[in-house]
């Protein structure tokens, strides 16, 4: 699509890009965070887009599970020699954002890419890097990892899956004891990997140490049968991401050499001794370090749907403002852009804490390497805070997108469906979101009974600041409204740590009183986290250099997310008195105003997240706007319009509208 190219738009589009008043490839840059990774990112998606091996036969929603899974698999593993082949050299994990979009329901070979390869690099000492890194990297193996069972998924201490030393032979025995101890879900595991990261309960010298990561090859390299005493396979029909082949796998007392248990922070030496790690979470940094990647994940999924709905509410028209006028376009009324700019708000807020949060895990992976574990409790939290708000967030504003679009949201065409299944699923993947929230709250509890004393997570540090409590603010600068945030984070926390206390000053154990508490725990971890957000965002727009129309386009967005959170849980800002009911009557009134200022601009900002419209796939979000015409294109497709009168109207409809005679 020529984008200079006028005569072929949609005129409410023309209408609305001519209204812009910001430089788009100004802001496109800072979305993707600087020139140089937007021209890197036009670079792999122009050659994604011009390759015709990516072009489906048919749509996919045609195609049956096995045709899905077989058509993405020779998508994924071209995709993989194509950035292989490519002279530049490339960061893979760097690119990652760019190929959204590329491969439409899943991705048979993402785990290996996002979870086997990185527990090589974080778990695997050198000389076992030095064998499987080189050969994953070069995907002359693939992997998995290995972790959830039919029985657990969230409480890794209750895996049943064992790996008991044997040291007359210097090998581990790997075990499948109970129909619960199944491996269950392992994106890539039921028919692609022939190796996988295993997590099982490490038995020696007769002491169970806990959940440790193992190498396994699963299938021959030659035939990519299954191996004696490992039984594979897929687990069927999923919600979304139906290309995973996510699957399940059993141990039959299968053994492997000692040397394959990844040994960079603990170790059995060849009598059995256990050298325990620095610290007993290493082995979960795999987890750790995925749910960092999450967060930026979110932010893209939430940029295509937002981008789909906000071309769509441009182009639509219905009903009527002013009675007997001609229709105005969907995006004129006000609950309209209640629905959609805040979304847009909110892809700016996620992409934010994301690149926050991906410098503080560089610098306490840095501090790690020094044998520094002092920060990961601090890490620990925010990736599980930030992973569980930013996939809430965004499988809620994809499904807000998906209902702006009416009717046509609900059609697989408009890629608004799976755009929300392949955003939802990050709920629970990863670190179901309570969990992970009750273990920002595990810290935040922790941090607050320990405030006085120094540990260096500035995170919390906000918990020692008793006085603000009894301060509220009159004035209204978004500095202001984060303060509000802190105000309102810090009087839950300590309403949950006095609820804490004194049930267990009446006697309850702390576990029960925990158990007791924890809707309020959970509200903590939320208001903690989105305060976190909140204030990354404010001091990101605040220290931008940037032209004025981009920073003003900017703080109006940051403005709009602030009173819209605000807004929606304004209860905890009066009941601390970070804000009066009168405040908040008055940020609801600015809200609708900057909903106003935004409207002119909703199109041009979605313009700039750049995405293609071969990425996008959706006929109601294209650059053009020539929504009708795809949606009927499209609509030609069905396989049940390749005869006027379908067999099965022979079958069934005949007999049954006969029977009567
Ligand atoms: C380079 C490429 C990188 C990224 C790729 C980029 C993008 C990725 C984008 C998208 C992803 C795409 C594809 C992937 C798709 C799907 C893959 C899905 C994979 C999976 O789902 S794998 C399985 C994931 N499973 C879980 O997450 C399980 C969740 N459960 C847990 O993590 C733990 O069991 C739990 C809940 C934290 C509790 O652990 P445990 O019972 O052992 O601990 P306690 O509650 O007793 O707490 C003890 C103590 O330990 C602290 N702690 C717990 N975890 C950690 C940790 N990870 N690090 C540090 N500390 C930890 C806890 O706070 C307690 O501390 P305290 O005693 O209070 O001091
Ligand atoms: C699409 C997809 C891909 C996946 N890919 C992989 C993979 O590649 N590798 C892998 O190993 N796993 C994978 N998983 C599994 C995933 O990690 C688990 O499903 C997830 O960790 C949740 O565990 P669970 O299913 O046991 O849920 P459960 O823990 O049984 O959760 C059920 C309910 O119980 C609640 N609950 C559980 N514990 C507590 C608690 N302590 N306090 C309060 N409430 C609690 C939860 O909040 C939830 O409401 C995948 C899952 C999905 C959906």
């Amino acid at each position: 699509m020529d984008k200079n190219n006028e005569r072929e738009c949609n005129e409410d589009l023309i209408r609305e890009r001519r209204k812009c008043n910001f430089n788009i490839e100004e802001l496109t840059n800072i979305v993707d965070g600087g020139k140089a990774r937007t021209a890197r990112r036009r670079e792999i998606q122009r050659l994604l887009i011009n390759d015709p091996e990516f072009l489906d036969e048919i749509p996919q929603d045609y195609m049956s599970h096995e045709d899905r899974y077989s058509n993405e698999l020779r998508k994924s593993a071209h995709l993989m020699q194509k950035l292989a082949d490519q002279e530049s050299g490339h960061d893979i994990h760097q690119d990652i954002g760019a190929l959204t979009g590329i491969l439409k329901d899943g991705n048979p070979l993402m785990v290996h890419l996002s979870m086997f390869i990185p527990a090589i690099l974080g778990q695997a000492n050198s000389e076992q890097q030095e064998k499987w890194l080189g050969r994953s990297l070069r995907n002359e193996i693939i992997g998995t990892y290995a972790q959830t069972e039919l029985g657990h998924g969230t409480f890794v201490r209750g895996l049943e899956t064992r790996a008991t030393y044997d040291p007359t032979v210097e090998e581990f025995v790997l075990h499948t004891p109970t129909i619960t101890a199944t491996k269950w879900w392992p994106g890539g595991l039921g028919k692609t990997c022939n190796y996988c990261v295993v997590m099982a309960q490490l038995y020696t010298q007769g002491r169970c140490y806990g959940p440790h990561p193992f190498i396994v090859q699963l299938r021959d390299e030659e035939t990519h049968r299954s191996l004696p005493g490992i039984t594979l396979g897929e687990i069927g029909p999923r919600l979304g991401l139906n290309s995973n082949d996510n699957g399940f796998l059993k141990f039959e007392n299968h053994r492997i050499p000692r040397t394959n248990m990844l040994m960079k922070h603990s170790q059995v030496l060849k009598d059995g001794t256990y050298v325990k790690p620095l610290h007993n979470k290493l082995s979960y940094g795999t987890m750790m370090l995925v749910r960092v990647g999450i967060v930026g994940a979110c932010s893209r999924s939430l940029q295509y749907a937002v981008t789909i709905a906000t071309r769509y509410s441009a182009v639509r028209h219905q009903s009527e403002i002013v009675p007997g006028q001609p229709e105005p376009q969907i995006l004129d009324y006000q609950t309209q852009q209640y629905k959609v700019i805040p979304q847009i708000a909110s892809v700016f807020a996620l992409i934010f804490s994301a690149r926050s949060l991906s410098k503080i895990q560089s610098s306490v992976t840095a501090k790690l390497k020094d044998g520094n574990t002092d920060l990961l409790p601090e890490l620990h939290s925010l990736s599980s805070g930030l992973k569980a708000l930013s996939s809430s967030d965004a499988s809620w504003g994809v499904e807000v997108c998906r209902l702006a679009c009416g009717g046509h949201g609900y059609l697989a065409s408009s890629n608004l469906p799976r755009t929300y299944t392949g955003t939802t699923c990050a709920i629970t993947y990863e670190g179901e979101n309570t969990v992970l929230l009750l273990q920002v709250a595990r810290y935040l509890i922790k941090s607050y009974r320990s405030i006085g004393k120094e540990t260096g997570a500035s995170s919390v540090s906000y918990l020692a600041d008793q006085t603000s409590l009894a301060s509220s603010s009159s004035s209204f600068s978004n500095k202001a409204l984060v303060q509000a945030f802190k105000l309102s984070a810090l009087s839950l926390v300590a309403e949950a740590e006095a609820r804490l206390q004194k049930l267990c000053d009446m006697g309850q154990e702390f576990y029960h009183a925990w158990n007791y508490c924890s809707v309020l725990l959970l509200k903590c971890a939320e208001a903690h986290t989105r305060y976190y957000i909140c204030e990354k965002y404010e001091q990101t727009v605040d220290s931008l250099k940037a032209s004025e129309g981009v920073k003003n386009v900017l703080q109006s967005l940051c403005r709009l997310y602030l009173i819209y959170h605000i807004t929606l849980t304004h209860g905890d800002f009066l009941k601390c008195g970070a804000l009066t009911p009168r405040n908040i009557a008055v940020l609801e009134g600015e809200m609708c105003d900057l909903l106003a200022v935004l409207r002119p601009q909703a199109v041009s900002i979605v313009d700039a997240f750049d995405i293609p419209d071969e990425l996008l796939g959706s006929t109601l979000g294209c650059w053009d706007g020539n929504v009708y015409q795809r949606l009927y294109d499209e609509a030609l497709k069905s396989p049940l319009n390749k005869t006027d009168v379908p067999d099965a109207y022979y079958k069934y409809l005949l007999p049954l509208m006969k029977s009567s005679l």
